[in-house]
């Protein structure tokens, strides 16, 4: 693909604040009209990286090239082919949601119609309402609609449906997949994995500053991820297997009486989530484990040549 298929490239990235390394050498790129989808626990890196693509922070080493540009030279032109939400709600105006949003809209040279980017956020019963007086669900609706507005060729999603009802949250997802189907690239980073499974083609999962794994949503984690597990109960107890073949166990089960609290279970984007951040978090303990054994061993060492040393 070329360059300009590639609406993100990050390339080494690396962050420190002060002596904390918060983003610790990340790669991966977006190609245009892609779902991205950047997961992993609180503290991981995720906003300060997407601070640093939108241009509001500066990086401590690496490549960055966003819609072309480098992100810490990124000039007014530019910042208008973006569309933002932040994980902070807004400022709570004394405007209501319409005039904030035609307000802001006079900012892009081509922006959306205001009144059906309200309808989009399910916001029209409260349209003439000021932004103050909206509960705190309804108000992350205007931040989506502010992020929308402009038409951007890139949006950036940090936790959008956060405090979001399930019914908004439905209707988020599919105001989302309208914006990618009109070739919107998206980067969204959520805690939801369900969220994330529904909208993103691809998602890069990132603990403690570096990507612990990347690739189409349906595809992350180890080969065995996904192979279902069987579980029912009979006289001997509960059993559970894993098996690739659910509906040959299944079957084999049935021919001897209908099974007791049969399941059969496909993991979730969400277990294997959590598998991949376990692991992750065990092998650094690990290594933090080894480098102190490592350095005690130093300790040891020197103290093992200290009464030779004073001898001679
Ligand atoms: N301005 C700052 N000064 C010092 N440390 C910071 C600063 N901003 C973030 N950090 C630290 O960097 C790490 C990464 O933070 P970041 O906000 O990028 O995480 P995150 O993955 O977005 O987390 P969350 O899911 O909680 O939003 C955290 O340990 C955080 O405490």
């Amino acid at each position: 693909m070329g360059a300009s298929d590639t609406a993100v490239s990050v390339r080494g990235l690396v962050k420190g604040y002060g002596s904390f390394t918060a983003v610790d050498g990340i790669d991966f790129d977006i190609e245009r009209g892609e779902t991205f989808a950047l997961l992993g626990p609180n503290g991981a890196g995720k906003s300060t990286t997407v601070e640093i693509l939108e241009g509001y922070r500066d990086r401590t080493a690496g490549e960055v090239s966003v819609l072309g540009e480098d992100p810490h030279h990124g000039r007014l032109e530019w910042k208008a082919r973006l569309g933002i939400v932040l994980q902070q709600t807004g400022e709570s105006g004394n405007v209501t949601v319409r005039e904030q949003l035609r307000h802001f809209a006079g900012f892009y040279p081509n922006p959306r119609d205001v009144d059906e980017v309200i309808a989009a956020v399910g916001l029209t019963e409260k349209a003439d309402t000021r932004i103050r007086a909206l509960s705190g669900g309804q108000r992350r609706r205007v931040d989506v609609a502010l992020g929308v507005i402009g038409r951007p060729e890139l949006l950036f999603l940090d936790e959008p449906t956060t405090g979001f009802d399930p019914e908004a949250r439905r209707q988020f997802w599919e105001l989302i997949r309208s914006l990618a189907k009109e070739g919107t690239t998206i980067l969204l980073t959520t805690h939801y994995l369900d969220e994330a499974a529904q909208l993103s083609d691809r998602a890069a999962v990132i603990a403690r500053g570096r990507v612990i794994d990347m690739g189409p949503v349906d595809r992350l984690g180890p080969p065995d991820a996904r192979v279902p597990i069987v579980r029912w109960r009979d006289a001997s107890g509960a059993h559970e297997e894993r098996t690739t073949e659910p509906g040959t166990l299944v079957a084999r089960l049935a021919a001897a009486g209908e099974p007791e609290d049969l399941e059969v279970i496909r993991p979730s984007l969400e277990d294997i989530y959590l598998d991949l951040v376990e692991k992750a978090e065990a092998d650094d303990a690990e290594r933090s484990a080894d480098d102190a054994a490592d350095s005690g061993a130093g300790r040891a060492h020197r103290h093992h040549h200290g009464p030779e040393e004073t001898r001679s």
